[in-house]
């Protein structure tokens, strides 16, 4: 039996999600069934869907029909997440926004601050085309920039070196605006495959796989917590935090009703295709 082929994000969130996969005793077993590549979101997204991996941590604005959900497991957040922040140049009320630059790891954030200025605020700021996480030359060229992931925490780490080149900015929490309008989990990512690259008995076995790390990662977020502080120049403090308050792991009734919102509102204003109905694996 071939390998499955794993697209997993290079950030701090998932890192509980991947820890069997990445520590012994589990990592050795794993690396016999599963092959994992880390990369970008979006990049996730792009390798699924084009076959190149078979099952992805992806954003969940880029699931399809032809996709289906793994049970279990997501990228998500209750209240505030941290790690995506709109810094808004000045202090500027939100509805003066003309200009938002974006980071090209981005797809379900972005379509967050798309549905937060247009349903929610009722406004049409411009969406630069995406580039590179850096905020000093995003805020250059728009009024206020979308970050994600690691750039995100660590731009609120720097946010002084920031406002000292920028000027002040305003630092907006998407995942707390969406929780704040809407009284539903904020939901960034799931596991994801094309279940036409498995068999009945590797799905059981990836289910099984998948729900075993997520809680074994979750058991151990002191060592994650250990091991990436010396990978990123935050706080462990923070990291613990942002590990046990920010992200939220399990993906429960309440997150998949999130993600159905999330799509109709985002179909609504034309910034995804409609997405009716979601598809889970069956295991
Ligand atoms: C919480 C985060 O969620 C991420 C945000 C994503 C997106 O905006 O498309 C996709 C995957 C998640 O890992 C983050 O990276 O900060």
């Amino acid at each position: 039996m071939p390998r499955l082929r794993i697209a997993a994000i290079d950030f701090l969130n998932p890192a509980p999600l991947l820890y069997n996969f990445e520590h012994a005793p589990a990592a050795a077993e794993l690396a016999t069934r599963y092959d994992v590549n880390y990369t970008l979101p979006s990049q996730c997204a792009a390798d699924l869907l084009a076959g190149r991996a078979d099952l992805g941590l992806i954003p969940i604005a880029a699931l399809t029909e032809d996709l289906a959900i793994v049970p279990g497991c997501t990228i998500a957040s209750l209240h505030k997440v941290r790690s995506i922040q709109l810094i808004v140049r000045g202090n500027r009320p939100l509805e003066d926004v003309r200009t938002i630059a974006t980071d090209t790891a981005s797809r379900s954030s972005l379509a967050y601050t798309q549905i937060l200025f247009r349903s929610f605020l009722a406004s049409d700021p411009l969406f630069l085309p995406p580039m590179s996480a850096d905020p000093v030359a995003m805020l250059t060229q728009a009024d206020a920039a979308l970050l994600i992931g690691d750039p995100a925490l660590l731009a609120i780490e720097n946010r002084h070196t920031i406002e000292a080149r920028i000027g002040p900015c305003t630092w907006i929490d998407i995942a707390e605006q969406w929780t704040n309008h809407t009284h539903l989990p904020w939901v960034a990512a799931v596991w994801a495959v094309r279940p036409e690259a498995l068999t009945p008995e590797s799905a059981t076995r990836l289910h099984s796989d998948l729900t075993a790390s997520r809680d074994a990662g979750l058991a151990h977020r002191e060592d994650i917590v250990r091991e990436w502080t010396t990978r990123i120049s935050i706080p462990p403090g923070v990291i613990r935090h942002y590990l046990h308050e920010n992200i939220h792991y399990i993906l429960n009734p309440d997150c998949i009703q999130a993600i159905e919102f999330f799509r109709a509102q985002a179909a609504s204003i034309g910034a995804l295709p409609p997405l009716p109905k979601l598809r889970f694996l069956t295991t």
